[in-house]
């Protein structure tokens, strides 16, 4: 088994410290976690590691032999791979063509692409990860996340030759996929490891750290605080650890009756009429129209056969309409639909408000306005000013929330608000959520994580294939009979599998 020792693991932006003098050991055959609060620095220290951002100081040893690491190439021919959450698959082109993507096609006689080869190539290293059920021949973007998951790895071992790194980083990887793709990611780590390599692996969720990771190293404010083996610790030790506080680890509970006043009347394929401050959850499996249903109310997708009126009118004919009818709205790409990344934070938070500003710019009233919806959010950031892809990724989800409170909506639209937002965050957007909904504010929320439906939702809407097919009282409900509900009756025998991360909580 190889160990690899990073050391003094050093970078500043712009002066600012993201990682200070940080040291790691990876050992073969052991799954090691990184962790930390949005903005602590385990992105830059994945980019170190990957040679993408030059380090102010770094060394690497393999085995007590140090390694050359200045490049993307370095990295490579050390032995390292990262597969990160976005899935950058190609989904016009085959399975097959994704797994060999950027690496030059096996030919005949160096002339014709020798087809049957390349699909024996991605059909191997697949089988290697226990997938042999995806179609090689198959369009990759008909495909579910996780199996999208599956082919990113799957290239990753064919530009090895089938032969399997020495390190394996994985930053957030299931924060797209279902419970169970999630549990056929970490069967394919457990088989990566069993065969020596080595796992770093990112995660906010602490119940699959605790799952699956044999140690765990966390970071605070760009330093490290601790490192040690798993077992033996507990949730409260790892979030404090973490942020340095108790988090209170509860969903706030509702405290005021649900309003008479309708807020929203939807019928066809979903059929549900909405209070204010009533917090309706919308669940099913991946993909199954949760993200259309709530685009309707923004304008999005006017062909789909559901009628929307809202607070006693139309659906709204755009977004800026329905941002200007007090309809906030967080999607659920927020790098796609969500931010304009060389746009300062204020520019981003105050956008789809700008009516309120009038015709004049006021700047300062925009910064003083944008400053104080950041700090409710706690956003990490310099200045006010600085463009928003400077930011980490939770910050970024954390300037998308704020954009969405802003301006005290009356209809708010969530699409998995706290993906990639840490443990301390995520309770202050439950707080935050809880108390607008307190105001009034009626809000459907949508999300894969299914104790924070339960947690925050009076009802939950049950979509299949797009349709509703039942909308169920969350008093007394639990995750493992939400999930039965996502399945058509001759699929029930699915959910018999103990699925970790549905039922975590
Ligand atoms: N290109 C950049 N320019 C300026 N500052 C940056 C840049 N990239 C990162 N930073 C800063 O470095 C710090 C560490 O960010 P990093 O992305 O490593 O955090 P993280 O732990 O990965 O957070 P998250 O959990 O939110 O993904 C943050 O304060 C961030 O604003």
């Amino acid at each position: 088994m190889h160990s690899l020792t990073f050391r003094q693991m050093s970078k500043a932006y712009g002066g600012v410290p993201a990682l200070s003098d940080v040291s790691l050991t990876l050992t073969g055959g052991r799954v090691h976690a990184l962790m930390g609060e949005n903005g602590a620095g385990k992105s830059t220290l994945i980019k170190l590691i990957a040679g993408v951002v030059g380090a102010d100081s770094l060394s690497v040893e393999k085995d007590g032999v140090p390694l050359p690491l200045a490049s993307a190439q370095d990295a490579h021919d050390a032995g390292f791979r990262f597969i990160h959450q976005e899935l950058n698959i190609v989904p016009q082109i085959s399975v097959a063509e994704n797994v060999l993507l950027g690496r030059p096609y096996p030919r005949r006689f160096g002339l014709a692409v020798d087809w049957p080869r390349v699909r024996a190539m991605a059909r191997e290293a697949l089988a290697f990860l226990g997938a042999a059920h995806i179609d090689v021949a198959g369009l990759a973007g008909d495909l579910p996340a996780g199996d999208k998951m599956l082919i990113k790895i799957a290239a990753a071992l064919v530009a090895d030759e089938g032969r399997q790194a020495d390190l394996y980083v994985l930053d957030e990887p299931t924060a797209a996929l279902t419970g169970e793709e999630s549990e056929m990611l970490f069967a394919v780590i457990a088989r990566l490891t069993a065969k020596g390599a080595a796992v770093l692996y990112v995660s906010h969720r602490i119940d699959e750290v605790m799952a699956i990771c044999d140690d765990v190293t966390v970071l605070r404010d760009g330093r490290h605080v601790s490192t040690g083996p798993v077992a033996g610790l507990s949730k409260d030790q790892i979030i404090h650890a973490m942020t340095g506080r108790d988090v209170q680890d509860a969903y706030p509970p509702r405290r005021h009756p649900i309003g008479a006043e309708v807020v929203a009347e939807v019928s066809g394929a979903a059929d549900f009429t909405l209070r204010a401050g009533e917090i309706l959850g919308v669940a099913g499996l991946a993909e199954a129209g949760q993200s259309q249903l709530l685009g309707l109310f923004m304008g999005l997708g006017r062909t789909h056969d559901t009628q929307v009126r809202v607070m006693g009118g139309p659906t709204p004919a755009t977004p800026a309409e329905a941002w200007a009818r007090g309809i906030a709205y967080l999607p659920r790409e927020r790098r796609a639909e969500g931010l304009m990344l060389d746009m300062s934070i204020r520019a981003n938070v105050v956008l789809p408000h700008l009516g309120r500003y009038g015709l004049r710019a006021k700047a300062g009233a925009e910064r003083r306005d944008a400053a104080a919806m950041s700090a409710k959010m706690r956003v990490k950031y310099d200045h006010i000013d600085q463009p928003v892809g400077q930011l980490s990724g939770g910050n970024q989800q954390k300037v998308v929330f704020a954009r969405a409170l802003y301006g005290q909506p009356k209809l708010l639209l969530l699409d998995e608000p706290t993906r990639g937002v840490d443990v301390g965050a995520k309770f202050d957007i439950y707080t935050t959520v809880r108390d607008l909904s307190a105001q009034g504010c009626a809000i459907i929320l949508t999300s894969s994580d299914l104790p924070e439906m339960l947690g925050m939702c009076d009802r939950i809407l049950v979509l299949q294939d797009g349709r509703q097919t039942e909308i169920l009282d969350t008093e007394g409900l639990t995750s493992a009979a939400l999930l039965t509900h996502f399945y058509p009756p001759e699929a029930a025998h699915l959910t018999q599998r103990p699925s970790m991360t549905s039922s975590a909580q």
